[in-house]
């Protein structure tokens, strides 16, 4: 039922070709690098994230993409023999060396999992409880910015009759929208998102494909994905990993148009015409 819900369901118009920046650095990564205890899997990249761009990460399976971007908001942490050197430059602080508050950066930079992982709470409680936790104690803000953001993520008209309903019931498509809107009530300034669409199925992989195109001049977005023409449709920078002796690299980095249409690389142009990969 969910799910019929979802197939006609459309966010809309989007405005295609919205500008999404004069190009202002939001984050500035140099030289990170990243391994797990004696094993390095990503050496030295060195990139600029533009700020209301969405950015997409591409490569093969293994290459370091994920890695990549659990380090941006120090999520890598949580691997007890992860480590991470070089430097992320975010706001006049550089998050692998200056003191950080690991919880308020996550407030500033979100992170979308390839599952969605709803908590196994009500709709509203999966909204409300990332508020309380950061503070926000006044019910009628809250009450406020969860209605904004389950209208942000298309997701109010499709729930508001159910909303302390386990969020559990919904379907893949709208579950991965509420833990998109879980992370939107925190008002982010950046997104990860890893995969966010390779566990749903084609049609609600479209919705979600269509919602992260209108992120695009509010939030920073970065996307890891494998669906090229998905990196192609969403992304105005794209950024091509690959692996030399089982370590990943940064091959190429570049508007999203000219590394799809005019790679400067041989191995990109090879991996995005299928040859490679
Ligand atoms: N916690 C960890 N401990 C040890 N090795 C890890 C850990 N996480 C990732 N790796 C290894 O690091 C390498 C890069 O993995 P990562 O998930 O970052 O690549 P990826 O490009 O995102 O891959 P995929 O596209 O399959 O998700 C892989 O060899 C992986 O096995």
């Amino acid at each position: 039922m969910n799910r019929l819900k979802e197939r006609s369901y459309t966010l809309g118009e989007i405005e295609q070709g919205k500008p999404c920046c004069v190009p202002q650095p939001h984050l500035q990564i140099q030289d990170l690098t990243v391994g797990y205890g004696a094993k390095t899997v990503l050496s030295q990249v060195s990139l600029d994230i533009y700020q209301g761009c969405i950015t997409a990460l591409i490569g093969p399976s293994g290459c370091g993409k994920t890695s990549f971007l659990s380090s941006l908001n120090r999520l890598s942490d949580h691997h007890a023999d992860a480590h991470v050197s070089g430097k992320i430059l975010f706001d006049g602080q550089d998050l692998l060396h200056d003191p950080v508050d690991t919880l308020k950066l996550r407030r500033r930079i979100g992170m979308i999992f390839q599952k969605p992982n709803p908590f196994p709470l009500s709709i509203w409680r999966n909204l409300e409880l990332p508020l309380k936790e950061h503070g926000v104690r006044d019910r009628n803000v809250r009450h406020h910015k969860i209605e904004q953001a389950l209208k942000d993520v298309g997701l109010w008209d499709e729930v508001s009759d159910r909303l302390h309903s386990s969020a559990m019931a919904l379907s893949g498509g709208q579950q991965q929208r509420l833990c998109i809107a879980r992370a939107l009530v925190l008002e982010p300034e950046i997104l990860l998102m890893d995969e966010p669409c390779s566990a749903l199925d084609p049609i609600a992989s479209a919705v979600v494909e269509e919602l992260i195109l209108r992120l695009r001049g509010r939030y920073t977005v970065v996307i890891v994905t494998h669906n090229l023409a998905q990196a192609r449709r969403v992304a105005n920078y794209a950024g091509f990993f690959w692996m030399t002796e089982r370590v990943g690299q940064l091959v190429e980095f570049g508007q999203c148009q000219h590394l799809f249409e005019a790679p400067t690389h041989a191995l990109t142009a090879a991996y995005i015409s299928g040859a490679r990969g």
